[in-house]
Protein backbone atom coordinates (compact mmCIF):
# COMPACT_ATOMS: atom_id res chain seq x y z
CA UNK A 1 0.00 0.00 0.00
CA UNK A 2 1.61 3.61 -1.01
CA UNK A 3 1.48 6.65 2.03
CA UNK A 4 -1.35 8.17 -0.09
CA UNK A 5 -3.72 4.99 -0.29
CA UNK A 6 -2.93 4.74 3.67
CA UNK A 7 -3.75 8.41 4.13
CA UNK A 8 -7.24 7.35 1.99
CA UNK A 9 -7.60 4.17 4.37
CA UNK A 10 -7.46 6.29 7.43
CA UNK A 11 -9.64 9.26 6.66
CA UNK A 12 -12.27 6.40 5.38
CA UNK A 13 -11.86 4.18 8.53
CA UNK A 14 -12.84 7.59 10.95
CA UNK A 15 -15.62 8.76 8.86
CA UNK A 16 -16.58 5.37 6.30
CA UNK A 17 -19.48 7.79 4.22
CA UNK A 18 -16.83 10.14 3.38
CA UNK A 19 -17.34 11.50 -0.39
CA UNK A 20 -14.56 11.14 -3.07
CA UNK A 21 -14.86 15.46 -3.27
CA UNK A 22 -14.26 15.63 0.89
CA UNK A 23 -11.16 12.97 0.59
CA UNK A 24 -9.75 15.06 -2.51
CA UNK A 25 -10.19 18.49 -0.52
CA UNK A 26 -8.76 17.12 2.71
CA UNK A 27 -5.27 15.35 1.09
CA UNK A 28 -5.80 18.58 -1.24
CA UNK A 29 -5.22 16.21 -4.86
CA UNK A 30 -8.23 15.99 -7.46
CA UNK A 31 -11.60 14.21 -7.06
CA UNK A 32 -10.43 12.03 -10.31
CA UNK A 33 -7.17 11.15 -8.49
CA UNK A 34 -9.06 10.30 -5.13
CA UNK A 35 -11.37 8.02 -7.29
CA UNK A 36 -8.57 5.93 -8.80
CA UNK A 37 -6.50 5.31 -5.18
CA UNK A 38 -10.13 3.92 -4.29
CA UNK A 39 -10.18 1.65 -6.85
CA UNK A 40 -6.53 0.38 -6.48
CA UNK A 41 -7.58 -0.61 -2.70
CA UNK A 42 -10.66 -2.33 -3.64
CA UNK A 43 -8.31 -4.40 -6.14
CA UNK A 44 -5.80 -4.43 -3.05
CA UNK A 45 -8.44 -5.77 -1.21
CA UNK A 46 -8.55 -3.67 1.57
CA UNK A 47 -12.07 -1.90 0.69
CA UNK A 48 -15.10 -4.72 0.79
CA UNK A 49 -17.48 -2.88 -1.13
CA UNK A 50 -19.88 0.22 -1.85
CA UNK A 51 -19.74 2.76 1.01
CA UNK A 52 -16.31 1.79 1.78
CA UNK A 53 -17.01 -0.93 4.06
CA UNK A 54 -13.30 -2.14 5.07
CA UNK A 55 -12.19 -5.58 5.01
CA UNK A 56 -12.28 -6.63 8.35
CA UNK A 57 -12.14 -9.79 10.25
CA UNK A 58 -14.35 -12.60 9.57
CA UNK A 59 -17.37 -12.67 12.39
CA UNK A 60 -21.04 -13.59 12.43
CA UNK A 61 -24.27 -11.63 12.47
CA UNK A 62 -26.62 -12.17 15.21
CA UNK A 63 -30.27 -10.25 14.86
CA UNK A 64 -32.81 -10.63 17.76
CA UNK A 65 -33.91 -10.24 21.23
CA UNK A 66 -31.63 -8.31 23.90
CA UNK A 67 -33.85 -8.40 27.30
CA UNK A 68 -33.17 -7.94 30.95
CA UNK A 69 -34.16 -11.05 32.68
CA UNK A 70 -36.01 -11.16 36.16
CA UNK A 71 -36.34 -14.92 37.26
CA UNK A 72 -37.40 -16.51 40.34
CA UNK A 73 -36.23 -19.66 41.88
CA UNK A 74 -37.52 -21.51 44.51
CA UNK A 75 -36.29 -24.81 46.41
CA UNK A 76 -39.46 -26.54 46.72
CA UNK A 77 -42.29 -27.39 44.17
CA UNK A 78 -44.28 -24.33 43.06
CA UNK A 79 -47.49 -23.72 45.13
CA UNK A 80 -49.57 -21.88 42.11
CA UNK A 81 -51.72 -18.73 43.06
CA UNK A 82 -49.36 -18.04 46.65
CA UNK A 83 -46.45 -16.48 47.55
CA UNK A 84 -43.41 -18.98 47.02
CA UNK A 85 -40.34 -18.37 49.38
CA UNK A 86 -37.45 -18.28 46.81
CA UNK A 87 -35.04 -15.57 45.58
CA UNK A 88 -34.84 -13.11 42.36
CA UNK A 89 -31.78 -12.66 40.24
CA UNK A 90 -31.63 -9.85 37.56
CA UNK A 91 -29.42 -11.32 34.95
CA UNK A 92 -28.54 -10.36 30.71
CA UNK A 93 -30.98 -11.80 28.81
CA UNK A 94 -32.37 -11.74 25.10
CA UNK A 95 -32.17 -14.73 22.60
CA UNK A 96 -30.01 -13.37 20.16
CA UNK A 97 -27.82 -11.60 23.01
CA UNK A 98 -27.46 -15.00 24.76
CA UNK A 99 -26.81 -16.87 21.55
CA UNK A 100 -23.79 -13.85 20.93
CA UNK A 101 -22.55 -14.02 24.31
CA UNK A 102 -22.08 -17.91 24.17
CA UNK A 103 -20.21 -17.24 20.20
CA UNK A 104 -18.44 -14.82 21.79
CA UNK A 105 -17.02 -16.94 24.54
CA UNK A 106 -16.55 -19.71 21.73
CA UNK A 107 -13.67 -17.26 20.59
CA UNK A 108 -16.34 -16.24 17.54
CA UNK A 109 -15.94 -12.31 16.61
CA UNK A 110 -20.17 -11.44 16.73
CA UNK A 111 -22.09 -8.15 15.98
CA UNK A 112 -25.68 -8.34 17.46
CA UNK A 113 -28.43 -6.06 15.28
CA UNK A 114 -31.26 -5.18 18.41
CA UNK A 115 -33.10 -3.01 20.38
CA UNK A 116 -32.41 -1.44 23.18
CA UNK A 117 -34.02 1.65 25.32
CA UNK A 118 -32.52 4.61 26.94
CA UNK A 119 -33.07 3.67 30.42
CA UNK A 120 -30.83 2.15 33.13
CA UNK A 121 -31.48 -1.34 31.57
CA UNK A 122 -30.55 -0.34 28.52
CA UNK A 123 -27.26 1.43 29.51
CA UNK A 124 -26.77 -2.00 31.35
CA UNK A 125 -27.43 -4.34 28.51
CA UNK A 126 -25.07 -1.71 26.56
CA UNK A 127 -22.49 -1.72 28.60
CA UNK A 128 -22.16 -5.22 29.78
CA UNK A 129 -22.82 -7.26 26.60
CA UNK A 130 -20.06 -4.60 25.06
CA UNK A 131 -17.56 -5.75 28.39
CA UNK A 132 -18.36 -9.63 27.31
CA UNK A 133 -17.42 -8.65 23.62
CA UNK A 134 -20.45 -8.63 21.59
CA UNK A 135 -19.73 -5.75 19.49
CA UNK A 136 -22.81 -3.56 19.98
CA UNK A 137 -21.73 -0.45 17.59
CA UNK A 138 -25.55 -1.28 15.72
CA UNK A 139 -27.65 -2.23 17.77
CA UNK A 140 -30.47 0.10 17.36
CA UNK A 141 -30.91 2.98 20.65
CA UNK A 142 -34.24 3.91 20.95
CA UNK A 143 -34.86 7.25 23.17
CA UNK A 144 -38.01 7.42 25.38
CA UNK A 145 -38.29 3.86 25.12
CA UNK A 146 -38.64 1.26 27.62
CA UNK A 147 -36.12 -1.57 27.26
CA UNK A 148 -37.53 -5.44 27.02
CA UNK A 149 -37.94 -7.38 30.15
CA UNK A 150 -38.93 -11.40 30.72
CA UNK A 151 -39.93 -12.61 33.80
CA UNK A 152 -39.98 -16.37 34.14
CA UNK A 153 -40.73 -17.98 37.24
CA UNK A 154 -38.59 -21.17 37.49
CA UNK A 155 -39.71 -24.70 39.40
CA UNK A 156 -37.51 -26.00 41.92
CA UNK A 157 -35.76 -28.64 39.33
CA UNK A 158 -34.57 -25.31 37.77
CA UNK A 159 -36.93 -25.74 34.90
CA UNK A 160 -39.35 -22.84 33.68
CA UNK A 161 -42.64 -23.55 34.96
CA UNK A 162 -44.22 -19.64 33.20
CA UNK A 163 -43.03 -16.57 31.71
CA UNK A 164 -44.22 -13.13 30.47
CA UNK A 165 -41.97 -11.86 27.71
CA UNK A 166 -42.91 -7.48 27.55
CA UNK A 167 -40.65 -6.95 24.16
CA UNK A 168 -42.79 -3.72 22.17
CA UNK A 169 -39.50 -2.34 21.53
CA UNK A 170 -39.06 -4.45 18.95
CA UNK A 171 -42.09 -2.86 16.92
CA UNK A 172 -39.60 -0.07 16.38
CA UNK A 173 -36.74 -2.78 15.01
CA UNK A 174 -37.95 -1.64 11.16
CA UNK A 175 -36.76 -2.77 7.35
CA UNK A 176 -35.19 0.51 7.16
CA UNK A 177 -33.03 0.34 10.28
CA UNK A 178 -31.67 -3.16 8.49
CA UNK A 179 -31.38 -1.56 5.32
CA UNK A 180 -29.09 0.76 6.99
CA UNK A 181 -26.47 -1.90 7.96
CA UNK A 182 -27.01 -3.67 4.46
CA UNK A 183 -23.31 -3.87 3.71
CA UNK A 184 -22.21 -4.83 7.61
CA UNK A 185 -24.72 -7.85 7.66
CA UNK A 186 -23.90 -8.80 3.75
CA UNK A 187 -20.36 -9.39 4.93
CA UNK A 188 -20.90 -11.49 7.66
CA UNK A 189 -19.85 -15.27 7.49
CA UNK A 190 -23.55 -15.90 8.34
CA UNK A 191 -26.83 -14.73 9.76
CA UNK A 192 -28.33 -15.66 13.27
CA UNK A 193 -32.15 -14.67 13.50
CA UNK A 194 -34.53 -15.09 16.34
CA UNK A 195 -38.42 -14.67 16.04
CA UNK A 196 -38.24 -11.72 18.44
CA UNK A 197 -38.23 -9.29 15.30
CA UNK A 198 -40.66 -8.42 13.59
CA UNK A 199 -42.22 -10.71 10.47
CA UNK A 200 -41.61 -7.94 7.63
CA UNK A 201 -37.85 -7.85 9.04
CA UNK A 202 -37.30 -11.30 8.85
CA UNK A 203 -38.34 -11.40 5.28
CA UNK A 204 -36.71 -8.57 4.34
CA UNK A 205 -33.70 -10.28 5.86
CA UNK A 206 -33.68 -13.74 4.37
CA UNK A 207 -34.85 -12.03 1.21
CA UNK A 208 -32.45 -9.44 0.70
CA UNK A 209 -29.03 -11.20 1.59
CA UNK A 210 -30.07 -14.52 -0.06
CA UNK A 211 -26.22 -15.25 -0.57
CA UNK A 212 -26.08 -15.54 3.67
CA UNK A 213 -27.13 -18.83 5.34
CA UNK A 214 -29.32 -18.18 8.21
CA UNK A 215 -29.42 -20.26 11.26
CA UNK A 216 -33.11 -19.74 13.05
CA UNK A 217 -34.07 -20.19 16.64
CA UNK A 218 -37.43 -20.05 17.22
CA UNK A 219 -37.78 -18.20 20.75
CA UNK A 220 -41.25 -19.37 21.69
CA UNK A 221 -44.74 -21.23 20.43
CA UNK A 222 -46.33 -17.67 19.56
CA UNK A 223 -43.19 -16.09 17.84
CA UNK A 224 -42.22 -19.33 15.79
CA UNK A 225 -45.21 -19.04 13.56
CA UNK A 226 -43.87 -15.70 12.33
CA UNK A 227 -41.60 -17.73 9.92
CA UNK A 228 -44.47 -21.03 9.33
CA UNK A 229 -44.49 -19.68 5.33
CA UNK A 230 -40.79 -18.95 4.80
CA UNK A 231 -39.22 -21.66 6.84
CA UNK A 232 -37.56 -23.19 3.65
CA UNK A 233 -35.32 -20.06 3.62
CA UNK A 234 -33.37 -21.38 6.64
CA UNK A 235 -30.33 -23.26 6.71
CA UNK A 236 -30.27 -24.22 10.03
CA UNK A 237 -33.26 -24.52 12.52
CA UNK A 238 -33.44 -25.39 16.06
CA UNK A 239 -36.66 -25.16 17.45
CA UNK A 240 -37.81 -27.22 20.73
CA UNK A 241 -40.30 -29.99 20.66
CA UNK A 242 -43.44 -27.04 20.98
CA UNK A 243 -41.96 -24.72 18.65
CA UNK A 244 -41.69 -27.32 15.99
CA UNK A 245 -45.61 -28.66 16.63
CA UNK A 246 -46.28 -25.15 15.61
CA UNK A 247 -44.73 -24.48 12.40
CA UNK A 248 -45.14 -28.41 11.41
CA UNK A 249 -48.67 -28.90 12.39
CA UNK A 250 -47.52 -32.54 13.87
CA UNK A 251 -48.39 -33.20 17.76
CA UNK A 252 -44.45 -34.52 18.71
CA UNK A 253 -45.37 -36.75 21.19
CA UNK A 254 -42.63 -39.75 20.70
CA UNK A 255 -39.41 -39.29 18.70
CA UNK A 256 -40.88 -41.08 15.89
CA UNK A 257 -43.36 -37.86 15.69
CA UNK A 258 -39.93 -35.72 15.94
CA UNK A 259 -38.65 -37.50 13.31
CA UNK A 260 -41.72 -36.88 11.08
CA UNK A 261 -41.42 -33.34 11.92
CA UNK A 262 -37.91 -33.57 11.07
CA UNK A 263 -38.83 -34.73 7.51
CA UNK A 264 -41.38 -31.59 7.06
CA UNK A 265 -38.53 -29.48 7.29
CA UNK A 266 -35.99 -30.72 5.54
CA UNK A 267 -38.93 -31.25 2.80
CA UNK A 268 -39.60 -27.64 2.86
CA UNK A 269 -36.18 -27.35 2.24
CA UNK A 270 -34.05 -26.41 5.50
CA UNK A 271 -30.61 -28.32 5.59
CA UNK A 272 -29.90 -28.90 8.93
CA UNK A 273 -32.56 -29.61 11.61
CA UNK A 274 -32.66 -30.45 15.42
CA UNK A 275 -35.69 -30.31 17.57
CA UNK A 276 -34.63 -29.82 21.17
CA UNK A 277 -36.63 -32.38 23.66
CA UNK A 278 -35.59 -31.14 26.77
CA UNK A 279 -33.83 -33.51 29.18
CA UNK A 280 -34.62 -36.15 26.53
CA UNK A 281 -32.13 -34.78 24.41
CA UNK A 282 -32.14 -33.48 20.61
CA UNK A 283 -33.51 -35.42 17.14
CA UNK A 284 -31.84 -34.09 14.46
CA UNK A 285 -31.25 -34.43 10.86
CA UNK A 286 -29.87 -33.58 6.99
CA UNK A 287 -30.93 -34.73 3.82
CA UNK A 288 -28.70 -37.80 4.53
CA UNK A 289 -30.56 -38.94 7.45
CA UNK A 290 -32.08 -38.08 10.96
CA UNK A 291 -30.88 -39.41 13.89
CA UNK A 292 -31.74 -39.07 18.20
CA UNK A 293 -29.65 -38.06 20.43
CA UNK A 294 -30.42 -38.72 24.23
CA UNK A 295 -29.25 -35.94 26.64
CA UNK A 296 -26.96 -36.96 29.26
CA UNK A 297 -28.19 -37.01 32.90
CA UNK A 298 -27.23 -33.54 34.46
CA UNK A 299 -28.05 -31.65 37.58
CA UNK A 300 -29.89 -29.03 36.60
CA UNK A 301 -29.69 -25.41 38.41
CA UNK A 302 -31.16 -23.43 35.55
CA UNK A 303 -32.61 -24.81 32.16
CA UNK A 304 -33.02 -21.13 30.84
CA UNK A 305 -30.87 -20.56 27.98
CA UNK A 306 -29.88 -24.24 27.08
CA UNK A 307 -31.70 -23.83 23.62
CA UNK A 308 -29.58 -20.55 23.24
CA UNK A 309 -26.42 -22.38 24.20
CA UNK A 310 -27.08 -25.45 21.75
CA UNK A 311 -27.69 -22.74 18.40
CA UNK A 312 -23.89 -21.25 19.44
CA UNK A 313 -22.51 -24.89 19.17
CA UNK A 314 -24.23 -25.13 15.55
CA UNK A 315 -22.70 -22.14 14.72
CA UNK A 316 -19.39 -22.58 16.19
CA UNK A 317 -19.56 -26.22 14.66
CA UNK A 318 -20.61 -25.37 11.08
CA UNK A 319 -17.88 -22.38 10.69
CA UNK A 320 -15.86 -25.74 12.22
CA UNK A 321 -16.75 -27.69 9.27
CA UNK A 322 -17.28 -30.26 11.91
CA UNK A 323 -19.71 -33.29 10.78
CA UNK A 324 -23.54 -33.09 11.76
CA UNK A 325 -23.00 -35.78 14.43
CA UNK A 326 -19.95 -33.72 15.54
CA UNK A 327 -22.34 -30.81 15.62
CA UNK A 328 -25.14 -32.34 17.93
CA UNK A 329 -22.41 -33.42 20.34
CA UNK A 330 -20.72 -29.79 20.16
CA UNK A 331 -24.09 -27.93 20.78
CA UNK A 332 -25.28 -30.94 22.74
CA UNK A 333 -22.36 -30.11 25.55
CA UNK A 334 -22.74 -26.46 25.13
CA UNK A 335 -26.36 -26.72 26.73
CA UNK A 336 -25.27 -29.11 29.37
CA UNK A 337 -22.64 -27.00 30.44
CA UNK A 338 -25.30 -24.04 29.75
CA UNK A 339 -27.80 -25.68 32.86
CA UNK A 340 -25.39 -26.40 35.22
CA UNK A 341 -25.07 -23.05 36.62
CA UNK A 342 -28.13 -20.60 37.75
CA UNK A 343 -26.61 -17.61 35.30
CA UNK A 344 -28.78 -17.95 31.63
CA UNK A 345 -24.73 -17.98 30.07
CA UNK A 346 -22.25 -20.07 31.56
CA UNK A 347 -19.58 -17.72 32.69
CA UNK A 348 -17.09 -20.76 31.84
CA UNK A 349 -18.04 -21.38 28.82
CA UNK A 350 -15.53 -22.08 26.21
CA UNK A 351 -14.64 -23.96 23.43
CA UNK A 352 -12.22 -25.86 26.47
CA UNK A 353 -14.87 -26.54 28.04
CA UNK A 354 -17.79 -27.94 26.27
CA UNK A 355 -14.83 -30.34 24.03
CA UNK A 356 -14.58 -31.53 28.16
CA UNK A 357 -17.93 -32.44 28.35
CA UNK A 358 -18.09 -33.68 25.10
CA UNK A 359 -16.09 -36.51 25.40
CA UNK A 360 -17.98 -37.93 28.12
CA UNK A 361 -21.26 -37.38 25.89
CA UNK A 362 -22.26 -41.56 24.68
N1 LIG B 1 -33.43 -31.03 32.18
C1 LIG B 1 -32.44 -31.26 31.30
N2 LIG B 1 -31.57 -32.29 31.49
C2 LIG B 1 -30.58 -32.55 30.61
N3 LIG B 1 -30.36 -31.80 29.49
C3 LIG B 1 -31.21 -30.78 29.23
C4 LIG B 1 -32.28 -30.44 30.13
N4 LIG B 1 -32.93 -29.36 29.61
C5 LIG B 1 -32.29 -29.03 28.46
N5 LIG B 1 -31.26 -29.88 28.23
C6 LIG B 1 -30.32 -29.86 27.09
O1 LIG B 1 -30.46 -28.63 26.38
C7 LIG B 1 -30.96 -28.89 25.04
C8 LIG B 1 -31.91 -27.78 24.65
O2 LIG B 1 -32.91 -27.69 25.63
P1 LIG B 1 -34.43 -27.32 25.37
O3 LIG B 1 -35.11 -28.36 24.57
O4 LIG B 1 -35.00 -27.06 26.74
O5 LIG B 1 -34.31 -25.99 24.51
P2 LIG B 1 -35.14 -24.66 24.53
O6 LIG B 1 -36.56 -24.93 24.93
O7 LIG B 1 -34.90 -23.98 23.24
O8 LIG B 1 -34.39 -23.85 25.70
P3 LIG B 1 -34.43 -22.29 26.10
O9 LIG B 1 -35.64 -21.68 25.42
O10 LIG B 1 -34.55 -22.30 27.61
O11 LIG B 1 -33.15 -21.70 25.67
C9 LIG B 1 -31.59 -30.27 25.13
O12 LIG B 1 -31.60 -30.93 23.88
C10 LIG B 1 -30.67 -30.98 26.12
O13 LIG B 1 -29.49 -31.43 25.49
O1 LIG C 1 -40.29 -13.96 23.76
C1 LIG C 1 -39.19 -14.16 24.30
N1 LIG C 1 -39.10 -14.91 25.44
C2 LIG C 1 -37.88 -15.15 26.04
C3 LIG C 1 -36.73 -14.65 25.51
C4 LIG C 1 -35.39 -14.92 26.12
O2 LIG C 1 -35.12 -16.31 26.10
C5 LIG C 1 -33.98 -16.50 26.87
C6 LIG C 1 -33.81 -17.94 27.27
O3 LIG C 1 -33.73 -18.74 26.15
C7 LIG C 1 -34.12 -15.52 28.04
O4 LIG C 1 -32.90 -14.88 28.26
C8 LIG C 1 -35.21 -14.56 27.58
O5 LIG C 1 -34.85 -13.21 27.73
C9 LIG C 1 -36.79 -13.89 24.31
O6 LIG C 1 -35.76 -13.43 23.76
N2 LIG C 1 -38.04 -13.68 23.75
Amino acid sequence: MTEREKEILDLIRRNPMISQQDLADTLGITRSSAAVHITNLVKKGFIAGKGYILKEADYVAVIGGANIDIQGFVPKPLILKDSNPGYVRISLGGVGRNIAENLVKLDIQTKLFSAIGDDVYGKKLLEESRGSGIDMDYCLMLQNTSTSTYLSILDHDGDMAVAVSHMDIFDNFSVDYLKSHGPILNNAQLIVLDTNIPQPSIEFVTTQFKDRLFFLDTVSTSKAIKVKEIIGAFHTIKPNRYEAEALSGISIDSKLDAEKACYYFLNKGVQQVFISMGKEGICYGNHQHIRFLAAPEAAVVNATGAGDAFMAGLVFSFLQEYSLEQSVRFAMAASTLAISHENTIHPMMSVHSVQNIMKELK
